[in-house]
């Protein structure tokens, strides 16, 4: 398979190439890999990714982690919120995302409603998700009152990221998409919750929208990697949402709301719409297809045959005269 996919890519001169190539021969990235680039202070690289063709890109550029984040509720189904986000709807995006990402660790959010009950119904929604997604591991929203649940799920042979400081499924009791841990009071119950989720055996941790202080702290304090999202640059590794860091929705009548913390490297919903537009104006003014688009040819012999059938069979349904006919089936074949 992989000598394959080597076999389509230019030449090694191309320095391109040869980064791709040196990506592609990389191996499988695991949980312990995550480990050992937070020892050896190497940040960790993740992203999300919702379908085959994001993951192939992610998977070509190089990450360590791949996400198929709850976000996709937003991104992808525009729903305002994670919460109506459904394990089958996680599943369908994880097939997909496995089909295209060899490399990245695959992780898969729990959605809301699959693992705040009783943990054994938890462990059954998390293992869904490695036999039917294809996923390596799962992560979990939540500090403390989840330590139980994560503890299960590793025993069960699942590994587990956590998630605390901003916990998107919790917006009906925080209120609302604002930063926590802006006191030090509350910092102390998010440092509690990063090592309650450490001490359940969780690898690692994601750190969403604290302070870059708080970031820094729970970082320092913790053995296992945090991944900050919004916590400034004090953590083991980064991670952002897809459609936010390419800049996929963002024209001023179809505008997503962007976190502010969200740097934009692309824009790709620009090119997307510009690609469509000039599409749309080819067929309208008649240029497109043209001949090089027409590729499907009859030989001439077969063109003969056709006319005379459409001249006997179909005599009285045919209005052109012969050379309107002949020039009407060349443009089209
Ligand atoms: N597209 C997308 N990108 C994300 O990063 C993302 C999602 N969706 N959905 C789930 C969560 C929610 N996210 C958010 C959303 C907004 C803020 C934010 O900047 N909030 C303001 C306050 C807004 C308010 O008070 O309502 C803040 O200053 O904290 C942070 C994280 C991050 N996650
Ligand atoms: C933003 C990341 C951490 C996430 O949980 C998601 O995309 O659902
Ligand atoms: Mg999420």
């Amino acid at each position: 398979m992989l000598r394959r996919l080597l076999s389509t890519l230019p030449p090694r001169q191309d320095p391109v190439a040869n980064r791709t190539l040196k990506l592609l021969e990389r191996k499988k990235v695991t949980t312990l890999d995550i480990g050992i680039l937070k020892r050896k202070n190497k940040p960790i690289t993740m992203v999300t990714a919702y379908d085959y063709p994001s993951a192939v890109h992610v998977d070509l550029a190089g990450f360590d982690v791949l996400l198929i984040g709850d976000s996709v509720g937003m991104v992808e189904l525009g729903m305002d919120t994670t919460i109506p986000v459904t394990l089958d709807d996680i599943i369908y995006h994880c097939k997909a995302v496995a089909r295209g990402a060899k490399r990245p660790l695959l992780v898969a959010d729990m959605p809301f409603g699959t693992c705040e009950g009783h943990r054994f119904d938890a462990l059954k929604n998390a293992q869904r998700l490695m036999k039917e997604g294809g996923v390596d591991c799962v992560k979990v929203e939540g500090g403390a009152e989840r330590a139980e649940t994560i503890k299960t799920l590793v025993e069960g042979g699942i590994a587990v990221m956590g998630h605390v400081g901003l916990r998107p499924q919790a917006i009906s009791v925080l209120g609302g998409f604002r930063a926590q841990g802006r006191t030090a009071k509350q910092a102390e119950q998010i440092i509690e919750d990063a090592l309650a989720v450490q001490n359940a055996g969780a690898f690692a941790v994601v750190i969403e929208c604290v302070p870059s202080v708080v970031a820094k702290a729970v970082t320092d304090i913790l053995d296992i990697p945090t991944i900050g999202i919004g916590s400034g640059p004090n953590t083991s590794g980064q991670v952002l949402v897809f459609h936010d860091l390419l800049g996929m929705l963002t024209h001023p009548h179809h505008a997503q709301f962007v976190p502010k913390f969200c740097k934009k490297y692309a824009d790709v919903g620009e090119s997307i719409r510009v690609g469509l537009e000039n599409y749309r104006e080819d067929v309208e003014n008649n240029r497109f297809p043209n001949e090089e688009y027409a590729p499907y040819k009859m030989s001439s012999d077969e063109q003969v045959k056709l006319k005379a059938l459409v001249e006997t069979k179909y005599s009285n349904n045919n209005k052109n005269d012969e050379e309107e006919f002949i020039s009407e089936v060349s443009k089209v074949y």
